[in-house]
C-alpha cells in the first residue's frame, strides 16, 4: 500500500468516531484532506455534523465538498477534532505545523473534548525531533526572536539550524499573518521544557509541540491500529502554566 492509501485507511477508520450531531474540529494537511473527502461522502448521505476548520485551505475544501462549517465564535466547544501530525511519540505528544496551520490547529484541538490523530506509520517515532519543529512567530522583531529561540534551546542543550520558512523568495505567511521558523534541533528529550521556554519568548506566537492534547492516534500500516496515550498520571497539557 502506498503512502496515500495508508492515509485513506486512517481517515476512513476515523469516521467510525463521528456521529450525528457532532461539533467537529477538522484538521489540515494531506491526511486530514482524505478525512474531509470521506466525511463529505457521509454528509451527502445524511450525516449531520457541523465542522470548524483549522485553516483557510481546509475551509475551502469543506465548502467545495459540501461539509457544513461553523466558527469557534459561533461554536466554541467541540466534541472531537480529527487531524494529522508530522510526528507522534508513544505518549501521543505531537509535532505539527508542517503545513503551517499549527496555531489554528492547536486552538481548535484545545476547544475539543477529544482529539484523534490520523497518520500513516511513518509518523510514529520514539522521540520527537527528526521533523524540524515549526515555531510560529510575529514578523515584528524576527531576528531578535530567532536569536531568543536559539538561546532558549541552547539552555536546554538543544542546537541546530533555525530557518525562516519561505515560499519562493518570500517568507511563508500563516493564516494568522505570522511567519514560521523551522527548528532542526534533532531529538527533543524534554518537550515540556522546550514548550515552556518557547512560550516565554514574546515574539513566539505558538509552537508545533502538541502536549497532552491527543487522546488517541489511528495509525495505518499493516492494518489500522488505534494507539491510546500512554500518559503519566497528573501530567499536564502545553496550555498549563509551568
Ligand atoms: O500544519 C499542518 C498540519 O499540522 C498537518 O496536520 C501536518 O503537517 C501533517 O500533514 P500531512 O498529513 O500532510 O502529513
Amino acid at each position: 500500500m502506498d503512502a496515500r492509501q495508508l492515509k485513506v485507511e486512517a481517515a476512513r477508520a476515523a469516521l467510525a468516531h463521528v456521529s450525528d450531531g457532532m461539533r467537529l474540529g477538522i484538521g489540515t494537511g494531506s491526511t486530514a484532506e482524505e478525512f474531509v473527502r470521506r466525511l463529505a461522502e457521509k454528509v451527502a448521505t445524511g450525516l449531520t455534523i457541523i465542522g470548524v476548520p483549522t485553516s483557510e485551505r481546509t475551509a475551502t475544501l469543506c465548502s467545495e465538498l459540501g461539509v457544513p462549517l461553523s466558527t469557534l465564535e459561533e461554536t466554541p466547544e467541540l466534541d472531537l477534532t480529527i487531524d494529522g501530525a508530522d510526528e507522534i511519540d508513544p505518549e501521543l505528544t505531537l509535532i505539527k505545523g508542517g503545513g503551517g496551520a499549527l496555531l489554528r490547529e492547536k486552538i481548535v484541538a484545545a476547544a475539543s473534548a477529544r482529539m484523534i490523530v490520523i497518520a500513516d506509520r511513518s509518523k510514529m517515532v520514539e522521540t520527537l525531533g527528526r521533523f524540524p519543529l515549526p515555531i510560529e512567530v510575529n514578523p515584528f522583531g524576527l531576528r531578535a526572536t530567532e536569536i531568543a529561540v536559539a538561546a532558549a534551546a541552547g539552555r536546554l542543550g538543544l542546537s541546530g539550524p533555525v530557518t525562516l520558512r519561505m515560499t519562493g523568495s518570500q517568507p511563508f505567511v500563516t493564516d494568522g499573518g505570522h511567519f514560521i521558523l523551522d527548528a532542526s534541533f534533532g531529538r527533543i528529550p524534554d518537550t515540556r521544557a522546550l514548550s515552556n521556554a518557547l512560550h516565554a519568548i514574546p515574539g513566539v506566537v505558538e509552537h508545533g509541540l502538541f502536549i497532552g492534547l491527543a487522546s488517541a492516534a489511528i495509525i495505518a500500516g499493516d492494518g489500522v491500529q488505534t494507539v491510546h496515550a500512554a500518559r503519566k498520571p497528573g501530567s499536564s497539557t502545553d496550555h498549563d502554566v509551568a
